[in-house]
């Protein structure tokens, strides 16, 4: 059997080098002709799989995502010809998140603001959403959670976005990218003008899709000075970038919210279990046998710092997003191919371990549940 991988797939010879033959290469330059006579597809988010790329294809019987996201998959083609497909639901949800909080508390330090103090509201409350909303509900911020299809299958405890918009001081961008026909309650575009005009004075952090935000609009509202402060991990127009966007944001960030070492993995992982329950092999390899041990072993905290202080300072040892967005800048600098930097810093991104990965020593029970909270591993016995 023969698959064609996008390179960018964490442990995939380790995942499927025993079961099939591989094809490495970048997911950008993946063609109909590479598709000839393959029995499977393995993709990220750049390659857009859809008729043209299918064409007049015989052999593919199975095509996956090692994603969370589909809207570059047409779905309703891959079924009219038979193919199975997989994607990776939730697998880097929990990488997003801390990128948010680790966005979060960089910026409410710098305001002179408490993280807690905050009324965030989250737009898609999914496995990204939920999971932000369930870790800072437990550090006490205020919430408020905007879900339409979630509203209408029953779930409560949700605003509309009228009252989330009002409200919230910080509004966090959690959906995925639907259009018209596609869904009832399609998000392209779903902060246009209109809704983008009422935030000036707010924040706006969007790591959900680019075009859920109409960039056009964003600008204009930029050059007004009425546009909100903005952590913009993802673009309209992907891979290509608007510098003046980039310059005016408070973070941007190459679309790497959810690139931990262990969220890519996970999507490779997941593609393996669903690869493996479609062409019926026994499941042989599991990501925690491949994971790398973390560098830091036990991290002790000084008696002397507020909780919302040990949580930035040990978020930030962890993980940085300014050093993201910095490399970000730095890199346009030097380069007019906006699209040729996205995708290298992509390529070449460090490696980034997860908040759960690693155990935390606390000063004092304060310290200990607001860490445990936003998602540490906790290891003392309070
Ligand atoms: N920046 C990144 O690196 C990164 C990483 C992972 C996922 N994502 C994006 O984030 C999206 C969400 O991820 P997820 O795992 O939470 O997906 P999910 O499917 O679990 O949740 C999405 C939620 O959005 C809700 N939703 C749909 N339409 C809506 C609307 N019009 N208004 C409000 N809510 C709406 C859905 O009902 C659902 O609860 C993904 O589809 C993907 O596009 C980005
Ligand atoms: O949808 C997702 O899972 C994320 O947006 C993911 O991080 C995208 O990464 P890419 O496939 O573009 O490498």
């Amino acid at each position: 059997m023969r698959l064609v991988v996008d390179e960018n797939l964490p442990y995939v010879r380790e995942f499927f080098g025993r079961h099939a033959e591989l094809q490495l290469m970048p997911g950008t330059a993946i063609t109909a002709r590479d598709l000839e006579g393959a029995d499977g597809l393995l993709v990220r988010s750049v390659t857009r799989v859809d008729a043209a790329l299918l064409q007049n294809n015989t052999s593919l019987r199975f095509v996956g995502t090692a994603t969370i996201g589909t809207d570059h998959v047409d779905q309703s083609c891959l079924a009219e010809r038979g193919i199975h497909f997989a994607s990776a639901p939730g697998c880097n949800a929990d990488s997003v998140v801390d990128y948010v909080i680790s966005s979060l508390l960089w910026l409410v330090a710098e305001q002179g603001l408490q993280l807690r103090d905050q009324c965030i509201g989250i737009v898609g409350v999914g496995q990204v959403g939920g999971r932000l909303a369930r870790r800072l509900q437990a550090y006490g911020c205020q919430l408020l959670l905007n879900d339409p299809p979630r509203a209408v299958a029953g779930d409560t405890g949700l605003v509309d976005l009228d009252a989330l918009l009002e409200a919230a001081d910080i509004i966090c961008l959690h959906t995925p990218l639907t259009r018209a026909g596609e869904s009832s309650q399609p998000t392209f575009h779903l902060f246009d003008e209109g809704v983008l005009s009422r935030l000036a004075g707010k924040v706006l952090l969007n790591a959900g899709r680019g075009a859920v935000v109409d960039q056009q609009a964003l600008l204009r509202l930029l050059q007004q000075g009425q546009a909100p402060a903005l952590l913009l991990d993802v673009f309209e127009g992907e891979p290509l970038l608007d510098a003046s966007l980039i310059d005016q944001c408070l973070l941007a960030t190459p679309h790497i919210a959810g690139y931990s070492l262990e969220g890519k993995s996970r999507g490779t992982e997941m593609l393996y279990q669903a690869w493996c329950a479609f062409t019926g092999q026994t499941v042989c390899q599991s990501l925690p046998q491949l994971l790398p041990a973390v560098a830091i072993d036990q991290l002790h905290l000084d008696v002397a710092c507020s909780p919302e202080e040990a949580c930035r300072r040990v978020a930030h040892l962890c993980y940085q997003p300014l050093m993201d967005g910095w490399r970000l800048r730095q890199a346009l600098k030097h380069s007019k191919d906006s699209a040729a930097v996205y995708q290298q810093l992509r390529k070449d991104y460090p490696v980034r371990r997860e908040f759960a990965s690693l155990p935390v020593k606390a000063a004092s029970e304060q310290q200990a549940s607001a860490l445990r909270a936003l998602g540490f591993a906790v290891t003392n016995e309070w």
